[in-house]
């Protein structure tokens, strides 16, 4: 597979395992504040962390249905390079976040069928980057980081969109590159994928994700 894919582990929580993903060669790390998550972030630890994120890959803050007043907490302390939104965000407030805040937005858009999609085309018109995941089960605590893959053959055939894109959703080191070929994915997005336990990342397996994903 090519190298050309750029991968983003979200959910890190130490200084190790942001040096596990650096060295592995992530290009994006993702930081969640959503309190429900075992992967949540509090503002001064986010800072901390994001402070030790080595120059060239991209920070990522991941809020759900968040205020102003939360992304103007967050970005007050936390250096970032880009804001993923995973709730039921807007078009109108995706564009909104983005003129406030001039950092890039990634939206998230759930995938569990067919017309699921239209919504790629709608949100493809106004965010920077879109994150295709599988749609959470209705009785979900969590909008995404379950672990849980969509049909990948949803999206054979539709290699572009209007902006770039990231396929996420149940991947792992052994069917990242599957999803990939099956997809004409050339960004990936990982979180359970590559942890021992619920919101703990493992190095061995981010190592093995990129592995995987390089070939
Ligand atoms: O990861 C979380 O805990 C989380 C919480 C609330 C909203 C979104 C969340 N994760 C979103 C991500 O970007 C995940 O990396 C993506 O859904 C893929 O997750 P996984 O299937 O576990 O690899």
């Amino acid at each position: 597979m090519s190298d050309d894919v750029s991968v983003k582990i979200c959910g890190l929580t130490t200084l190790e395992q942001i040096q596990a993903a650096a060295t592995a060669g992530a290009r994006y790390v993702g930081f969640v504040f959503f309190p429900k998550s075992p992967r949540h972030l509090d503002v001064p630890k986010a800072a901390e962390l994001a402070g030790q994120v080595p120059l060239g890959i991209a920070k990522v803050a991941l809020t759900v249905n968040a205020t102003d007043a939360e992304l103007d907490r967050i970005l007050a302390s936390v250096p970032l390079d880009m804001l993923q939104l995973h709730g039921k965000e807007s078009p109108a407030r995706v564009s909104e976040v983005k003129e406030r805040y001039g950092l890039p937005v990634m939206k998230a858009i759930g995938v569990a069928d067919q017309a699921d999609l239209a919504q790629i085309d709608v949100y493809s018109q106004v965010a920077d980057q879109l994150l295709i995941d599988a749609k959470p089960p209705k009785e979900a605590v969590l909008p995404g980081g379950n672990g849980l893959s969509f049909d990948w053959r949803l999206l054979a055939g539709r290699k572009y969109w209007q902006c770039p894109w990231m396929l996420a959703g149940g991947l792992t080191p052994d069917n990242v590159a599957e999803a990939v070929l099956m997809t004409g994915a050339q960004q990936v997005d990982v979180s359970s994928g590559v942890e021992s336990a619920p919101g703990i990342k493992d190095a061995e397996k981010i190592r093995a994700f990129l592995s995987a994903v390089s070939g």
